[in-house]
């Protein structure tokens, strides 16, 4: 089938690769020509595990390919992936600008059937919105050609983002007419040989779907992040009461993972942009008001126990900090929480010396050259002389870390674990002090 991938960032690039894999002819446009750049010279703009072998392969094969060339996208594909940001705006509504301007530019140039397939995140009722901008486009043009708007929300996680898309739980389709669900059926029908995934719905409810998944998923980590904090002042250990809830199959594991809160591109924005198109429409999603309370607060949970062992003078500290991306195998610096920690020594007079296999360049972009900051090229060398060793991305290179080289190079031996990495008793045995989320 022929594809066009409008947006060529985490998610359009990985679906036109994934696509591409599966035999497809995929085109994928970036209105950033140095991202088109980048992929045209054979590298690529971020880092995905497998990602760029399965680009590399593709293009070779000449079945994916990149533009900046609006005209030639839309005459591509007859499927016309939206895969643009949808990025909080300032009253924490989804900015739904780069949606509507990519639905103009089809509507501009289309000149046979195609099928709008939004994978952006977008609110209920973006379809209408995207139908209508290019029947509004249509009308400049004075022509009339059929088109279908269908909504395929994404469900990748960055990291694994290559794996979830080829392997999906579930592929939502939400369709309101026969022709283009035929088309998504056949698109996705290589995606579940081994049994069905693709669930069909209306359009609105697979909007919806989106929002509810990440919601719920927020909510599970808000939820844990409370309990952390009741079971340190009740001398309990969370890391027994997640494995103790954990063992319910109507709860399970996963997700379940007291931390420093949860950043990152999408729960931070989608959980906003959920409450405020609900509150559009007078309701009040009072759970998911308490969620991002929650997790706004927890993102200061690293200094309060700094300002605990430190009696609350931080200033002259320094400290080395293990990990920035928001989660382990990206570059991705969106709502970290390393960002607020960061910040928040700095403004308390301390300084930082941080480590990060892979997301220093984007530390730097978003942090500036700023005062007080600096990066080392290997988790030990950011001790030397560091006051305590603070842990914010739980990466696997961090797993089995050197600790008595640790206790040697730092000034104090104190751990403080935002991932709950270690085992405490583990840890204590090399004569280190250890302060993890919600554990004795
Ligand atoms: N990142 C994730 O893990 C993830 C997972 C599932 C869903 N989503 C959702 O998918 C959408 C995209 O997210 P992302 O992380 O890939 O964003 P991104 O910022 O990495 O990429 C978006 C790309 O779209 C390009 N763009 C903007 N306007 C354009 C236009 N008119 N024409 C062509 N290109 C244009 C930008 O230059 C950018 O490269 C968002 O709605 C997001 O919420 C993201
Ligand atoms: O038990 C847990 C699990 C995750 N997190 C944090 O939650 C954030 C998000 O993690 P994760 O969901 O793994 O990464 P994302 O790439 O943001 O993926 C989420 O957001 C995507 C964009 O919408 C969706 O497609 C995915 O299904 C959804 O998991 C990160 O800061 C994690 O550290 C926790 O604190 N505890």
């Amino acid at each position: 089938m022929k594809i066009s991938i409008i947006g060529t960032g985490y998610v359009g690039l990985v679906t036109g690769a994934c696509l591409a894999e599966m035999g497809n002819n995929v085109l994928c446009l970036d209105v950033d020509p140095r991202k088109i750049e980048i992929l045209n010279n054979g590298g690529i703009p971020i880092y995905e595990p497998g990602l760029e072998v399965m680009v590399k392969r593709n293009v070779a094969a000449g079945r994916l390919a990149f533009t900046t060339s609006v005209e030639a996208s839309v005459a591509h594909g007859t499927l016309q992936f939206i895969a643009v940001g949808t990025p909080p705006d300032e009253d924490g509504s989804a900015d739904l600008q780069y949606v509507v301007a990519a639905a103009r530019n089809i509507g501009r140039h289309m000149a046979e059937y195609k099928v709008v397939v939004d994978k952006s995140t977008v609110p209920v009722g973006t379809a209408d919105r995207v139908r209508e901008a290019i029947r509004e486009e249509l009308a400049q043009r004075g022509v009339q050609i059929d088109y279908s708007v269908v909504s395929n929300p994404e469900f990748l996680k960055e990291g694994a983002a290559v794996d979830d898309f080829m392997r999906p739980d579930r592929v939502v389709i939400g369709a309101d007419d026969e022709r283009a669900l035929s088309l998504m059926r056949n698109l996705y029908q290589p995606f579940q040989r081994n049994h069905e995934r693709i669930i069909i719905m209306d359009v609105r409810s697979a909007e919806l779907t989106k929002y509810a998944a990440n919601a719920m998923l927020a909510t599970r980590i808000s939820f844990m992040n409370e309990l952390a904090n009741l079971a340190e002042v009740m001398g309990a250990d969370i890391e027994h009461v997640r494995k103790g809830i954990g063992s319910d199959p109507r709860i399970g594991y996963h997700f379940l993972y007291p931390g420093v809160g949860y950043g990152g591109s999408c729960f931070p924005k989608d959980v906003q942009a959920l409450q405020r198109t609900a509150s559009e429409n007078g309701i009040n999603l009072h759970v998911l008001n308490a969620v991002e309370r929650v997790n706004d607060a927890q993102k200061f949970r690293m200094l309060q126990k700094l300002d605990k062992h430190f009696d609350g003078d931080l200033q002259g500290r320094h400290f080395a900090l293990w990990g920035l991306a928001f989660k382990p195998n990206t570059d991705d610096m969106r709502d970290a929480p390393s960002l607020v920690i960061i910040r928040g020594l700095l403004e308390r007079g301390a300084t930082v010396t941080a480590y990060d296999p892979i997301a220093v360049h984007e530390a730097q972009r978003i942090l500036g050259n700023v005062e007080g900051v600096r990066y080392a090229s290997s988790p030990m060398n950011a001790l030397e002389g560091a006051d305590a060793l603070l842990i914010v991305t739980e990466w696997k290179e961090f797993r089995s870390p050197d600790f008595p080289g640790i206790k040697a190079a730092l000034k104090r031996p104190l751990i403080v674990d935002g991932r709950n990495m270690y085992d405490p008793a583990l840890v204590r045995g090399f004569e280190l002090e250890y302060d993890a989320i919600g554990r004795k």
